[in-house]
């Protein structure tokens, strides 16, 4: 049975002075993964997900977040949702501590343990007692996400949440969204301009040029599946081997390229090596994220 997406954009335009910053988006996000919306400045991101969380109208189509639309029903809708989207609002001269307290009594139902749970989720036990003013940008961002998770939502949304942290801040920021959307069943929607981040933190990508969704790509399915990867064979006789293994082999120097399965490698090897190709190496070419875009977007720039 197909879960209910937990977001689901429906014909969604954003319309200013008769210009269309967002047009007709029609998406669904089902729960429990890292979902990237991937588009060059300018795009529409921050237009879309200040509509998802209610800090613009819409002015076509609906949101709904679990199933509540954000035009009829917003205070259910929103109560699943925890956003960075501006900077968050923080008490620099207070602790991590004392802000999640602070923060923790406008929203019913936090707990202490569930302050405890969320400091420990974002990975700021060690740091969490000392003044926010001392803390690095990244810190201040867990921080943030902490403050955005106490009341538990079932969507957390981060814009450009990789803007300006260091590659071990990126790195780090990672590592705790995967594990949010593990241990808590959040999904998480990062907007993003950098494919290359895109590419190691989602699980899915739609990517959005000029207020238009024009792709939605399954990272982690093309990855598992059995579809055609290409193949690299590193051999001493590339043209030979390409006419024994005919098909669509692309030769580069003493490597030729193929698509397969995973399941043809083997036989493909069996063959070079029966008939005295010598084979030093096969590996799999991965088509990278950008390869795609380049591919879906007729070679546009991005990033
Ligand atoms: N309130 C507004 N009134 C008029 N135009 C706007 C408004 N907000 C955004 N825009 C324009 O809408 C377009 C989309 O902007 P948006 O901020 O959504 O893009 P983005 O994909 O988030 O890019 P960035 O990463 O640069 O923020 C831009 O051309 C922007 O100038």
């Amino acid at each position: 049975m197909q879960q209910e997406p937990v977001v689901r954009l429906q014909g969604v335009s954003k319309i200013i002075s008769s210009r269309s910053l967002v047009s007709d988006l029609t998406l669904d996000i089902s729960p429990g993964q890292v979902f990237g919306f991937l588009g060059p400045n300018g795009a529409g991101k921050t237009t879309t997900i200040r509509m998802m969380v209610g800090l613009m109208s819409i002015s076509k189509g609906d949101i709904f977040i679990s199933g509540h639309s954000v035009k009829n029903e917003f205070e259910k809708a929103i109560s699943q949702v925890g956003a960075i989207v501006e900077n968050p609002e923080m008490y620099k001269f207070l602790t991590g501590y004392q802000n999640l307290v602070h923060f923790a009594r406008m929203s019913p139902g936090v707990t202490k343990e569930r302050i405890a749970e969320t400091i420990e989720r974002v990975g700021l036990s060690a740091r969490i007692h000392d003044k926010v003013k001392t803390y690095s940008l990244g810190m201040r961002q867990r921080l943030g996400v902490a403050q955005a998770i106490l009341h538990r939502p079932k969507l957390l949304v981060l814009d450009e949440p990789t803007n300006g942290l260091d590659p071990q801040g990126i790195r780090e920021l990672r590592d705790y969204l995967r594990l949010l959307t593990r241990e808590e069943g959040i999904t998480v929607f990062v907007s993003s301009h950098l494919l290359s981040e895109m590419e190691l933190m989602c699980d899915t990508v739609a990517i959005i040029q000029n207020g238009k969704l024009i792709d939605v790509r399954n990272l982690r399915d093309e990855k598992a599946s059995d579809a055609l990867i290409d193949v690299a064979f590193e051999v001493d006789d590339a043209e030979r081997a390409a006419q024994l293994l005919g098909g669509e082999a692309a030769i580069q120097s003493n490597v030729i390229v193929l698509p397969l399965s995973r399941e043809q490698i083997p036989a493909m090897n069996a063959k070079l090596v029966q008939a005295g190709v010598q084979v030093f190496s096969i590996r799999s070419v991965t088509r990278t994220l950008e390869d795609q875009f380049l591919q879906v977007t007729g070679g546009g720039s991005i990033g």
